[in-house]
């Protein structure tokens, strides 16, 4: 057997190797970029995010897509914030670009910037890491003692309920109503039993295509604007759930398709947020009043409450407190090599 250190002597390659931590949060992926990639500029988060789009976005797809990620991939680069109050400012990608919240990527950063020191002395029992995500800031709390960090629950940006019952006309699938809500990003909710299909036990194939066609149908037919930037205003995903919005202890599962129908394997922190918002709203549930939510995919949970009435210019909105677990599964670097005519990344759909 090679040692480590040998398998790890990278052949001469273009350009600076990536590195990257490999973390999971209930399945979903998170990669996080720890080197290589050049500066990236701009005076804001947001400003951050358009630049990678405009200059930067070969490295994401080196990094999102095959033959070193694959469809489904999900990455974070962690960038400087203009916010004096954020420990560190993040750029979310995924197979179709940048997104402005990420649920799980928060609860795996949470634990990261502790483990790899981007705060100062740890608390105990648990130590805030206040993360500037394109929506906002975003303020974690990570489970510490005795050195290790663990659970990880975070406040996020305020959450509100967009538009309830809209009439959409769904091609295959006629007309269908659904609920539009936003946590950090905007989210179509649809009931699987309209389409006659159960979120854990339907093939996720079907799940995508029903989700697919709904996020095409709202994109074309639903203007979306948010009170703080027009780069928060546009549909991430549809997330399709189980109906059980009253207040129940028990789990309530949905499936997350975001970005160019990307399967969420969590039950979405940022889709949870919206979701408990619209419970909220619709006055399912009480401030306080937990929630267990089940991902479709993999049966991962998070755990997600509205905790305190806010606005977001003139939506009533609600500060959402989502829970969750977050591990590592590795660390690896990444080269390109000249004549590797792949080299640039490709996706199978
Ligand atoms: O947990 C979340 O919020 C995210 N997971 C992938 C899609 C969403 O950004």
């Amino acid at each position: 057997l090679k040692s480590i250190s040998s398998i790890m002597q990278l052949p001469p390659h273009e350009g600076d190797e990536l590195s990257v931590v490999d973390m999971h949060t209930g399945g979903e992926p998170l990669r996080i970029v720890l080197s290589g990639y050049p500066e990236v500029k701009g005076d804001s988060v947001l400003a951050k995010r358009r630049y990678v789009r405009e200059y930067l976005d070969h490295l994401r797809r080196v990094l999102m897509y095959e033959p070193r990620g694959h469809y489904d991939m999900y990455g974070a680069l962690i960038v400087d914030s203009e916010k004096p109050e954020a420990d560190l400012g993040v750029l979310f990608m995924h197979n179709e670009g940048y997104s402005t919240m990420c649920g799980h990527a928060v609860i795996a950063l949470g634990r990261f910037a502790v483990d790899y020191k981007l705060v100062k002395e740890p608390q105990s029992p648990e130590t805030q890491v206040n993360i500037h995500c394109p929506c906002g800031l975003v303020k974690a709390y990570v489970e510490y003692s005795d050195g290790k960090t663990g659970a990880v629950r975070f406040l996020s940006v305020p959450a509100f309920a967009f538009a309830t019952d809209v009439m959409i006309k769904v091609e295959g699938y006629g007309d269908v109503a659904v609920d539009i809500s936003y946590g950090g990003a905007f989210y179509a909710f649809v009931h699987a039993q309209r389409f006659g299909l159960d979120v854990t036990e339907s093939r996720t194939r079907d799940l995508v295509d029903v989700a697919t066609a709904v996020t095409k149908a709202v994109k074309s037919q639903v203007k979306l604007c948010h009170p703080d930037s027009d780069d928060l205003a546009f549909l991430y995903g549809t997330i399709v759930t189980d109906g059980k919005d009253n207040y129940s202890s028990d789990p309530t599962a949905n499936i997350c398709v975001f970005a160019e129908a990307q399967v969420d394997r969590s039950p979405t922190g940022s889709g949870v947020t919206a979701r408990v918002a619209l419970q909220y709203h619709k006055g399912l549930i009480q401030l306080n009043q937990s929630r267990i939510f089940k991902s479709g995919a993999t049966g991962s949970l998070f755990t997600g409450k509205a905790v305190e009435e806010t606005s977001c210019g003139d939506f009533k909105a609600v500060v959402v407190e989502v829970s969750g677990r977050a591990f590592y599964t590795g660390a690896s670097s990444f080269v390109q090599e000249a004549d590797d005519n792949l080299t640039q990344g490709f996706l199978l759909k």
